[in-house]
């Protein structure tokens, strides 16, 4: 157990509030508080007396506080091995005050970049001092408890309470834990903004404060965690846990439908990829017109919708089996309906921007990449052919081309308007993403006459354009740049089609 009865604390904390209710338990157990400057004010003005590390130190802070309890006294006081002699007799040799307690909250590093502060002013806010102590009280946890973060103050309070005032050492040594990951963040996040401005960032660093164990991997067999703060992004409003395969889609969904940022739009996906998308005047013409695309891969999807969820929605959703619904607010009674279903996810999505660096891990290490933040539109295509396309098929390009970005390479996209027909997903050829389009589109009904297709990559061949004309297909949009367009275009001139180029790949492996 090797209990430790509390009798002093240093506290030196930026933030004083929710101090208080941990002094008073502090006091009533009769500590002895020794503080620094602003905190002992803090402290003096609650009634509590305080030894200013200034008398332990006999320094005054220096340097516009950049050295305060930097020193020997304090850190000896901290660092010191109660058990063993040698220590004792220095501890006393040198009058250094034992220090059981260190409550350190340090200056908001990752909040003064995030305001947009001066360098000047980002530089004062690296700390040094608390950053040390809490190093310090954490490698002793042996004998000292560090409270390294605000959101702790309310568990010691019940500590102390539950144990008279004493710690144990499994308590110290979570804490201690605790204030590895505090400091380990803080120094990477000081990282991050001294190296920004080099082209090759010369490590990576990444780091994520909170954990959620998931029901399994991808697989039952398969562990999975997940790490970072959902709740930063959605309101959970119903439903099971997410689980490794969902958050997947879930990503891929938000992804999908930042495309669609006006109009109401409704994407449904599968294993990440769109079997459903559309726009329309409303969002339940929106929902039937992406349901309608492959009714059978939407059984199990995940939805999401860029508008509130109406109950006319609503009631055509809640005749579907699916995973998980992801938008932007819920009607009332839209919102009762859907949760008569207690496993259906249900999400309220927040409009936060994601991150811009994607990475992921791969053989030894880690890759990273911009985020495909590029989206073409009309204004971005180059008509590479004789005719050039009709606004109908020129709205219909534009929809392909943003379903095609998010759609695993090779593919190849069929949509009418603003819905998509069917795609071919992650196929080896894109000849072969071509006609596994073509015939799932049939398959569900669609007419492919005046439909037009998105490409993520060039045509290395003219096969393509063939098969889709023979299909019905009039417009295309794809990136160009293979040696051989022209003879694309060649087989597009030959049969009427509209060809337009955007200069921009999509490959999404
Ligand atoms: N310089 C030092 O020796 C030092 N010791 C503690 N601090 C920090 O000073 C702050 C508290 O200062 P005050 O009690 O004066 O408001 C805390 O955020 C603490 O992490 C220091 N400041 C920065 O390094």
């Amino acid at each position: 157990m090797n209990t430790v009865k509390i009798k002093s604390a240093l506290i030196s904390v930026y933030y004083k509030d929710g101090l208080e209710p941990l002094v008073r338990e502090l006091q009533k157990q009769g500590v002895t508080f020794y503080s620094t400057g602003g905190t002992q004010d803090f402290l003096e003005k609650l009634g509590v007396e305080v030894v200013p590390v200034e008398t332990v130190t006999d320094y005054p802070s220096i340097f516009g506080g950049r050295v305060k309890t930097l020193h020997p006294k304090i850190f000896g006081g901290i660092l010191h091995r109660r058990g063993h002699e040698q220590d004792q007799q220095e501890l006393r040799h040198f009058q250094i005050p034992a220090l059981d307690l260190v409550i350190v909250d340090l200056y908001p590093f990752e909040e003064t970049v995030a305001s947009g502060a001066s360098e000047e002013d980002i530089i004062e806010k690296i700390d040094i001092g608390g950053i040390s102590l809490i190093r310090a009280a954490a490698k002793n946890f042996q004998d000292v408890l560090i409270v390294s973060n605000r959101e702790q103050y309310g568990e010691v309070v019940e500590l102390l309470q539950a144990k008279d005032g004493s710690t144990d050492l499994s308590d110290r040594k979570r804490f201690a834990a605790k204030a590895f990951d505090v400091s380990s963040h803080y120094d990477t996040h000081i990282f991050q903004h001294l190296s920004k401005e080099q082209e090759l960032a010369p490590a990576f660093k990444q780091s994520e404060r909170t954990s959620q164990a998931l029901r399994y991997g991808e697989n039952p067999h398969q562990a999975g965690t997940f790490y970072g703060n959902l709740d930063q992004l959605f309101d959970k409003l119903n439903g099971k846990e997410l689980s490794y395969n969902n958050l997947v889609d879930v990503d891929a969904a938000v992804l999908l439908m930042a495309e669609f940022a006006n109009q109401p739009a409704v994407a449904i996906l599968k294993h990440t990829n769109a079997c459903g998308v559309a726009v329309a005047d409303t969002l339940h013409q929106a929902y039937l017109n992406a349901l309608a695309c492959d009714p059978v891969s939407a059984f199990g999807g995940v939805i999401i919708a860029n508008k509130t969820i109406d109950l006319a929605t609503a009631q055509e959703l809640n005749k579907l089996f699916f995973e998980v619904l992801i938008a932007p607010a819920f009607d009332q009674d839209a919102l009762e309906l859907l949760s008569s279903k207690k496993n259906r996810i249900l999400l309220r999505q927040k409009p936060v921007q994601l991150p811009t660096k994607l990475f992921k891990t791969l053989l030894n290490g880690v890759i990273e990449q911009d985020k495909d933040s590029a989206t073409e539109t009309a204004k971005d295509f180059k008509t590479a052919t004789n005719r050039a396309p009709s606004p109908e098929e020129v709205e219909g390009l534009e929809f392909a081309l943003k379903v095609c970005k998010h759609t695993k390479s090779n593919t190849i996209v069929l949509a009418k308007g603003n819905q998509l027909l069917a795609s071919g997903v992650g196929q080896t050829s894109r000849v072969d993403a071509l006609r596994q389009a073509i015939e799932k589109a049939r398959s569900f009904g669609f007419d492919l006459q005046g439909a037009v297709m998105a490409s993520d990559a060039f045509f290395p061949f003219p096969d393509c354009v063939t098969i889709a004309s023979e299909a019905g297909i009039t417009a295309v949009v794809q990136p160009g740049g293979s040696i051989k367009d022209q003879d694309s275009i060649d087989a597009c001139n030959e049969r009427n089609m509209a060809m337009v180029m955007t200069g921009v790949r999509h490959f999404k492996h």
